[in-house]
């Protein structure tokens, strides 16, 4: 481990708990997944840090999970809650825990609203290292002895720490994967439990059918605390309503909230009014419980859900930048629904312009061979809301490589992917294959870096009429972080 302990040195010991490539093969060709000892080695490394269960009830814990629309809704929970902070309280101070990260790690651990600072997050995250070396022996039969949890355990062990330590008295926590052996789910008493939208992702751990991911999901439903759900596929909706019997608990299924009619909720599309709809009433269920005179009133949201809701910022999220010769649209999705989401967004802006120039797709999706999959559904959806059936004129398949010359910003560093497949561009390789069956009069291009794909694209533009390049950058959350990080430099943040 690095001699320091500032912040890079802290980024750097984190980087080294990622599992590496060749361990991650090697499990998953013996088929080991996360399950109920993950919660348990979880619940041992707690107590090494030197916290029970039983103290995270302090945190008063609002719980989300889901395939997508997990990250906003916590957004949404936390901004609205951050409002009522702001006038005095309570809460008196809110923290939010999500993942992954888009610029820097330190985003994924916030209190009000706000990344906490490159100084707190070293501290903190020396603490909890010291803490595990020193009580390295409690618990052993959970958690070897000198082990520390992986990259991502290690962050949300790490947040409870943070939380407690600075008074946080509402924390909203995103699952990471799944949520039956998720980190986040040694929280045993959690205010409200949340599950947005399910749809197939992380087919490895989680199973290849939704009602599979539900049963995952699902496991975030505490006994004794509320909670609720939106709209589902059937399969979906009916794993969720047999779990939450087998608990006792009583889950709501919340259609849209008409409370919502007058709120400006951006995007405006039926996939965010859910996110929405889910986040007030997470809101409603931990302000209950924080102030017993709080109720809600069923004809309008008060002041304080309105503007939480219109002025949320969650980053890298149908985002639209505009440039001098490029207008970047700018989405994180990574799934073959949430991507079609995205292109339908993509071309719902384009369509307001009169006067545009050509559609460039920057693409990336490191380490998932389904990911070829997410095409069609994009390259489509591009196509058919053209009258001509154009799509995209050029299409750019690049690394998650940040910089050409320097390579990767120390928050990105990855050693879960096969370093030869990056080099050689395999990947990139396939889905430009698959466009060019998909689309063979578009201009597909490999690209070695987020970098030099930015710059190609911008390149277009000058070798066009003057009207301004239309690019979407999509596919991935570490591509789209990169992306901000150079358009914006450090004030991406
Ligand atoms: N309810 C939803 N249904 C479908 N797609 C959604 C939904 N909410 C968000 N999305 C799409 O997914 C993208 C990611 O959203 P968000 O960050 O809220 O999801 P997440 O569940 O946190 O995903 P991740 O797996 O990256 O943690 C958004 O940019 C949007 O395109
Ligand atoms: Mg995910
Ligand atoms: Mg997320």
């Amino acid at each position: 481990m690095a001699a320091g302990r500032g912040y890079n040195d802290a980024i750097d010991a984190l980087n080294s708990l990622q599992t590496p490539f060749d361990v991650i093969e090697a499990r998953r060709k013996a088929g080991i997944k996360p399950d109920a000892a993950s919660v348990r080695e979880m619940r041992a490394y707690l107590a090494r840090v030197g916290y029970t269960p039983r103290d995270l009830d302090r945190l008063n814990i609002v719980h989300v999970a889901g395939t997508k629309g997990k990250g906003s809704t916590c957004a949404f929970v936390d901004s609205i809650l951050s409002r009522y902070q702001q006038q005095g309280g309570p809460p008196t101070k809110v923290g939010l825990f999500t993942s992954p990260h888009l610029i820097a790690v330190r985003e994924r651990i916030r209190i009000g609203s706000a990344p906490i600072s490159e100084e707190l997050f070293a501290r903190y995250f020396f603490e909890v290292w010291d803490r595990l070396e020193e009580n390295k022996h409690v618990a052993a039969d959970a958690a070897a002895p000198g082990s520390r949890p992986i990259y991502s355990r290690y962050l949300t062990l790490m947040s409870y720490h943070v939380f407690l330590s600075e008074g946080v008295d509402a924390a909203v926590y995103e699952t990471g994967i799944g949520g039956e052996y998720d980190a986040t789910n040694v929280v045993e008493r959690p205010v409200a439990s949340g599950i947005s939208t399910l749809g197939i992702d992380h087919v490895f751990v989680l199973g290849n059918s939704v009602d599979k991911i539900a049963w995952h999901k699902a496991g975030i439903m505490k006994p004794g605390s509320p909670a609720f759900t939106i709209e589902q596929v059937p399969s979906a909706a009916e794993v969720l309503k047999k779990r939450a019997t087998e608990k006792g608990v009583d889950l709501k299924v919340l259609d849209i909230d008409p409370r919502l009619a007058s709120v400006k909720i951006r995007p405006d599309a039926a996939f965010q009014k859910k996110n929405a709809t889910l986040a007030v009433a997470l809101a409603e269920a931990t302000l209950k419980k924080l102030d017993p005179s709080f109720s809600p009133n069923p004809e309008a949201l008060p002041r304080e859900f309105v503007d939480g809701l219109e002025q949320v910022v969650w980053r890298g999220r149908c985002e639209v930048k505009d440039e001098d010769t490029v207008i970047w649209h700018v989405d994180g999705a990574h799934t073959v629904d949430s991507l079609k989401m995205a292109a339908r967004w993509f071309v719902g802006e384009c369509a307001r312009r009169a006067e545009a120039g050509p559609k460039v797709l920057i693409f990336n999706q490191q380490g998932r061979t389904e990911a070829v999959d997410f095409l069609d559904g994009l390259c489509n959806t591009v196509k058919n809301a053209d009258p001509a059936g154009k799509g995209f004129e050029h299409v750019i398949f690049c690394t998650n490589v940040t910089y050409a010359e320097t390579g990767y910003k120390r928050d990105f560093v990855n050693f879960q992917h096969n370093p030869a497949d990056i080099e050689k561009m395999t990947q990139q390789r396939v889905f430009a294959d698959r466009w060019k069956t998909l689309d063979p009069a578009a201009n597909v291009l490999l690209i070695p870096s987020i970098e030099e794909a930015i710059n190609t694209a911008r390149g277009f533009a000058e070798k066009g009429d003057g009207k301004k390049v239309q690019a979407l950058i999509t596919g991935s959350l570490h591509l789209v972080g990169g992306a901000l990080g150079i358009l914006e430099g450090t004030d991406a943040l």
